[in-house]
């Protein structure tokens, strides 16, 4: 049966979900993936919910139905008419006719808050930095590309926070890998692009051998990438962990675990080939390249890959 492969990136606004998107999209070339982002199903315009007083974190500020409707269309491979909302004007725009390619990532606020959606998923990704840094890369995104003031998105994030608590981070028990970038000795102040990287994986699908990497024997290589076990949300997990300081050396190996278990797909892992790859835009618009990024595009990649073996 051949249909299209479907992504899920959820986490809150400003969690990372489209900086994550941009290099895997890149990976699997842009010619092959299809993006949507589910703000376009808001019911309410930016004036509307000002006036209602509701946030675009509740259920009932979204067409979550049509939401739904739309993805096990996609998953069969047929054509949506997608509603489009723009964060520049804070309005809707025309809808747009979308047929899917063979991988569709969808990357939003709710992605995983009904069942029918959170069935028409091969991949389920949810981000969770600290709150801190969150608050830092939706103050310095909205600031610089929504038009938004510094107070205002202050002030935004605090009128969120009851339904952040209530309706999007619980979200994270439905994911396959949770993934959280996060500052070195909690240094907030400093984020840049040497952010660490936690990623919870459950059991819920096949990764690859990560064993092999505490074999190595060699100490750098334990200190600055490290795997275990632990519980989240009570379930039992492996955690995978990369510092931001970790040698290109390093990552190399891992990188090779990755990729050594698809030998056909050797391409993924050709860093030349892949630019996008662990870039990231720097507190001052500036594009950083991270290890961990990176390696997370491509255990995502990995798992969107193999999905395709299944069905494809
Ligand atoms: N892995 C990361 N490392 C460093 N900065 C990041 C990372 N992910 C996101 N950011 C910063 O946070 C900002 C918001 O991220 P974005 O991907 O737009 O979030 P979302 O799509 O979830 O709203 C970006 O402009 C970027 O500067
Ligand atoms: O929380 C988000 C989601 O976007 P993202 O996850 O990219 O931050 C936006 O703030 C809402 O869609 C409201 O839009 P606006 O900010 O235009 O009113």
């Amino acid at each position: 049966m051949s249909r299209p492969i479907i992504l899920g990136i959820v986490g809150d606004s400003a969690a990372g979900k489209t900086t994550l998107t941009k290099g895997i999209a890149q990976v699997l070339g842009p010619e092959n993936v299809t993006v949507i982002c589910t703000d376009d199903y808001h019911k309410y315009d930016r004036k509307q919910r000002a006036e209602i007083g509701i946030t675009a974190l509740h259920p009932d500020c979204n067409y979550l139905d049509i939401m739904q409707q739309h993805l096990s269309q996609l998953r069969t491979g047929q054509p949506i008419l997608k509603p489009v909302y723009s964060h520049t004007t804070g309005s809707f725009e025309p809808p747009v006719y979308i047929k899917p390619n063979k991988f569709v990532i969808v990357e939003g606020l709710l992605g995983y808050s009904t069942r029918g959606a959170r069935d028409s998923y091969d991949v389920k990704v949810y981000l969770a930095p600290p709150e801190s840094v969150r608050a830092q890369w939706k103050v310095k995104r909205d600031t610089q590309k929504r038009g938004y003031t510094e107070e205002q998105v202050l002030e935004e994030l605090r009128k969120r926070e009851p339904d952040s608590e209530q309706f999007i981070r619980p979200q994270r028990q439905w994911s396959d890998i949770v993934v959280s970038f996060y500052p070195p000795n909690d240094e907030v102040e400093q984020i840049n692009g040497h952010l660490n990287v936690r990623l919870v994986l459950r059991p819920t699908i096949p990764h690859p051998d990560f064993l092999q990497i505490i074999n190595y024997g060699d100490g750098h290589l334990e200190s600055a990438i490290r795997l275990g076990l632990d519980r989240d949300m009570s379930k039992p997990v492996d955690v995978l962990e990369v510092d931001g300081h970790a040698t290109l050396e390093q990552v190399n190996k891992l990188e090779h675990i990755i990729c050594g278990d698809m030998p056909h797909l050797k391409s993924i892992c050709d860093r030349e080939g892949n630019p996008e790859l662990g870039k990231v835009a720097g507190t001052t618009g500036e594009t950083i390249q991270s290890y961990p990024l990176a390696l997370t595009q491509l255990l995502i990649t990995y798992h969107m890959l193999k999905a395709t073996q299944n069905y494809q």
